[in-house]
């Protein structure tokens, strides 16, 4: 087991590269969902701390340090960023864990993310400054023009705990060398590795303003973020009601937002397939990893009846194999859900399945050599009807229900019966079947024969309900940049629009 003493520092919200204590001095308990313990706090900002948070980013764009870095300036500190974390990483990972209940074997793959994450957007703000003015060719005598690519502005970045730190960097690192100045808004459920990062940029001396990380409840801190007439941008990750509050919040005053919803993903597996355990280890990937909490997780397994008995077979032999432990044990591959109350909504789910009429062919309950914790067993629901509650909304938690097809048309039809769009995956080794595949899935990621790998030059977002917008990628960094047109009249004639009063 790793050391779970780690402490936790007592933080307070971290505006101007300052340490700072929130305005109404409240705080709120860091639970540690393993043992239900409550293990330190965080600060609790509120609308008045975020004016102050505000007041302090649009400081550090009109200040030279940080207003008029050049993308290779910024990459520099982008790159400091990755190697503290890299040298943190043991402790980084391990916080992580405490908070959120994430195995220690994704928090250290998490933490190498977010390392990886802040040195792509360091070659990509580098990059920048070769693209920051490019000449338009018009064909025209009179004109001549050229396009600008600027830092947006002041932005918000609110973030869910599925993925505490990696969640913020990808919006954080692709901000940061845009040359915006941000305010990040953290999950008040797992927020300290987040604040941790406050305490790096403090240690590489970056620009003071340029990162603001202000902790709170949603309403509370993210918010008043959200409205701020001086908030230039909202970039969300979490569930679509929020997603909808914020997106009203933002449309008062039409300030643009994108918005990662999730979803209720699918797995199609055809019959073709040559490896069953292969298969079935990628389904169980596909939902059971982070404990099923993940925005694109294949929570719907769609496939084919020639082999559902036998791939059903091979898929419960497979999960009855994964370790369910404290996330800090070795080889724990399952730890508990993040919170009570998401702990509640999960086995609700499963209570509910049940009365509609499905099978719950495997777990559902709590795991009975763990007294203590948020934990949930890894559950395989069948007997599932398109009507039911399980099939439509999202569950969060590591519930992976289960449906029968006999065509392909079939399949596709049950793949898009979700009013989400985020991601979806295929099994098969027959490639135009693939391909007709991607084209028929309504959603704006998709997987061949595998499910979940994401890599940082991949656009990743989604349509439909699982919202708009994309993180990572070019398009992560084209989403905080202002593209602004110049137009400059060069010829030494008159413009001869109107008639001149000096030919009168
Ligand atoms: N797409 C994704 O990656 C995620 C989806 N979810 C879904 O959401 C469900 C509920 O989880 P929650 O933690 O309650 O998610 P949430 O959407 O409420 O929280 C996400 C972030 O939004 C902030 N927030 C909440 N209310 C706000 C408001 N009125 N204005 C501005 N910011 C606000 C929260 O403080 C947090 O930082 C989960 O069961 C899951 O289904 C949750 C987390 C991540
Ligand atoms: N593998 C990263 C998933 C990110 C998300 O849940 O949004
Ligand atoms: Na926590």
């Amino acid at each position: 087991m790793a050391n779970r003493n780690v402490p936790i520092s007592r933080r307070q919200l971290y505006i101007g590269g300052e340490w700072r204590e929130p305005v109404k001095k409240n705080r709120i308990p860091i639970i540690n969902p393993a043992t239900e313990e409550i293990i330190g706090d965080i600060p609790a900002a509120t609308a008045e701390d975020v004016d102050i948070a505000v007041e302090a980013a649009r400081k550090a764009i009109a200040r030279d340090d940080w207003g008029s870095t050049t993308g290779a300036q910024r990459a520099k500190y982008l790159r400091a960023i990755a190697a503290k974390v890299l040298e943190k990483k043991s402790v980084l990972a391990t916080l992580e864990s405490l908070d959120s209940g994430k195995t220690l074997f994704e928090s250290a793959a998490d933490m190498d993310d977010v390392a990886g994450c802040f040195e792509y957007y360091a070659d990509l703000a580098e990059a920048l400054d070769s693209r920051r003015k490019t000449p338009v060719n018009l064909n025209s005598d009179s004109f001549k023009t050229y396009v600008l690519r600027e830092p947006l502005g002041v932005v918000g970045l609110i973030t869910p705990w599925n993925y505490p730190l990696l969640m913020a960097i990808w919006k954080v690192a692709p901000a940061l060398a845009a040359g915006c100045a941000a305010i990040l808004k953290p999950s008040e459920l797992a927020s300290v590795t987040c604040l941790e990062l406050g305490e790096i940029c403090r240690e590489i001396g970056l620009p003071s303003g340029a990162l603001n990380i202000l902790t709170g409840l949603g309403p509370e801190a993210g918010g008043p973020l959200a409205s701020h007439p001086h908030v230039d941008k909202i970039s969300f990750t979490g569930s679509g009601p929020t997603g909808s509050k914020i997106m009203t919040a933002a449309a008062q005053l039409v300030k643009p937002v994108s918005l990662e919803l999730g979803g209720k993903s699918p797995i199609v597996v055809f019959d073709d397939i040559d490896n069953l355990d292969i298969a079935a280890e990628w389904t169980l990937f596909g939902i059971f990893a982070n404990t099923g909490q993940v925005c694109s997780a294949t929570s719907r397994l769609i496939v084919q009846e020639s082999i559902a008995s036998a791939f059903l077979d091979r898929l419960l032999k497979w999960t009855k194999n994964i370790k369910i432990s404290d996330p800090l044990e070795e080889d724990c591959k399952l730890g508990p859900v993040v919170s009570a109350g998401q702990y509640e909504k999960v086995l609700k789910f499963i209570s509910n399945a049940k009365s509609e009429g499905a099978t719950i062919l495997y777990g559902g309950k709590r795991p009975q050599h763990l007294k203590k914790g948020y934990y949930v067993q890894p559950t395989i629901i069948t007997d599932v009807n398109t009507s039911m509650e399980i099939w439509k909304e999202e569950v969060f938690g590591p519930v992976l229900c289960v449906k029968t097809f006999k065509t392909e048309e079939e399949a596709i039809e049950l793949a898009n019966d979700t009013k989400y769009g985020l991601a979806a995956a295929v099994m098969s080794k027959d490639v135009k079947r693939c391909e007709r595949f991607t084209k028929a899935f309504q959603t704006g990621i998709i997987w061949i024969n595998c499910s979940q790998p994401t890599f940082n030059q991949l656009p990743w977002g989604g349509k439909k309900r699982s919202g708009f917008g994309r993180d990572l990628g070019e398009w992560g960094l084209e989403s905080f940049l202002n593209i602004k047109q110049v137009t400059e009249y060069t010829s030494a004639e008159p413009w001869a629009f109107y008639k001149s009063p000096s030919r009168n």
